[in-house]
């Protein structure tokens, strides 16, 4: 089954065309990086997926139910995990890492219902599996930005969703708290019964080798999409970006540097 299936979409906002026939299809058990600069539409996509907005033109699927023609049911919301700064804004301060994690179970900012043994065992298990447990009881305002994204993540795979959707969750993490939250990231993907990722970037050197497939989205049109070790060369991006650029790997994971003009 297609996790996502996005035919010829276009998406004009105030008279401007944001998405320009954007056709994307992901499978189940691929995990994406969506790859834009500012601007790109990449916000606009993630809109779409979620079903805050809806196309112009052109058909929307997630998880085998086209929008518009089917009710988006609880079930359904249920099975887009959604970690993005947005998200980090509205979660109560004063709520603690293990209530927001549980909250996850029900999809709701906060926790209004007694949960079971059975979801505190699973909030327990995850807290232990992301690395919260030491910070299980103290209030989201006293944790740091990674600590926060770890949480949020945390509280999308209570619900165990079928497509896990992370926005830019390392912006504004440090080195090592960014390779960390990567390393985490990374664990999650390799898990026999894990979700499909799409994770959102506008930093090449995230690109974790568990991210086979790649989207590039350039002022709201696919420039390219498939395996990311064909399109993450210095050839592609140098076409991409519109400047000479050089890809350099490491360890499975991309460098990019700018080609310095040769004087003289
Ligand atoms: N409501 C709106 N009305 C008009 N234009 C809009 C609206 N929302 C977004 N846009 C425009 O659509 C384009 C794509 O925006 P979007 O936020 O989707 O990009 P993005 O790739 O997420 O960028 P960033 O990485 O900077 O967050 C931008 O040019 C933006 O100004």
């Amino acid at each position: 089954m297609k996790v996502l299936e996005l035919e010829n979409v276009t998406r004009r906002r105030d008279g401007k065309t944001v998405l320009d026939k954007v056709n994307w299809h992901v499978e189940k058990g691929e995990h994406w990086v969506l790859y834009g600069l500012n601007g790109a539409g990449k916000t606009s996509l993630l809109d779409l997926i979620n079903a805050y907005i809806f196309p112009t033109e052109g058909k929307v699927s997630v998880l085998g139910l086209e929008f518009g023609k089917t009710y988006l049911s609880e079930k359904l919301r249920k099975q887009i995990g959604f970690v993005s700064s947005s998200l980090q804004q509205k979660i109560s301060p004063y709520d603690n890492a293990y209530e927001v994690v549980l909250s996850g179970a029900y999809a709701s900012i906060g926790l209004y219902e007694e949960t079971t043994e059975a979801i505190d065992r699973k909030g327990v298990e995850i807290l232990k599996e992301l690395g919260c447990l030491e910070y299980a009881n103290r209030t989201y305002e006293t944790l740091s930005h990674g600590e926060r994204q770890r949480v949020l993540i945390g509280r999308a795979l209570m619900a165990e969703p079928a497509l896990l959707v992370l926005d830019e969750p390392a912006n504004g993490l440090d080195f090592i708290a960014r390779e960390m939250l990567l390393e985490t990231i990374e664990g999650i993907a390799k898990k026999p019964d894990a979700p499909t990722i799409i994770y959102v970037t506008h930093h090449i050197e995230e690109i974790l080798p568990v991210f086979t497939k790649t989207l590039l989205l350039k002022d709201g049109a696919v420039f390219a999409a498939g395996h990311t070790n064909e399109l993450v060369t210095s050839e592609g991006l140098s076409a991409f970006f519109g400047m000479p650029v050089e890809v350099g790997w490491n360890q499975g994971r991309p460098l990019l540097s700018k080609v310095k003009r040769k004087s003289g």
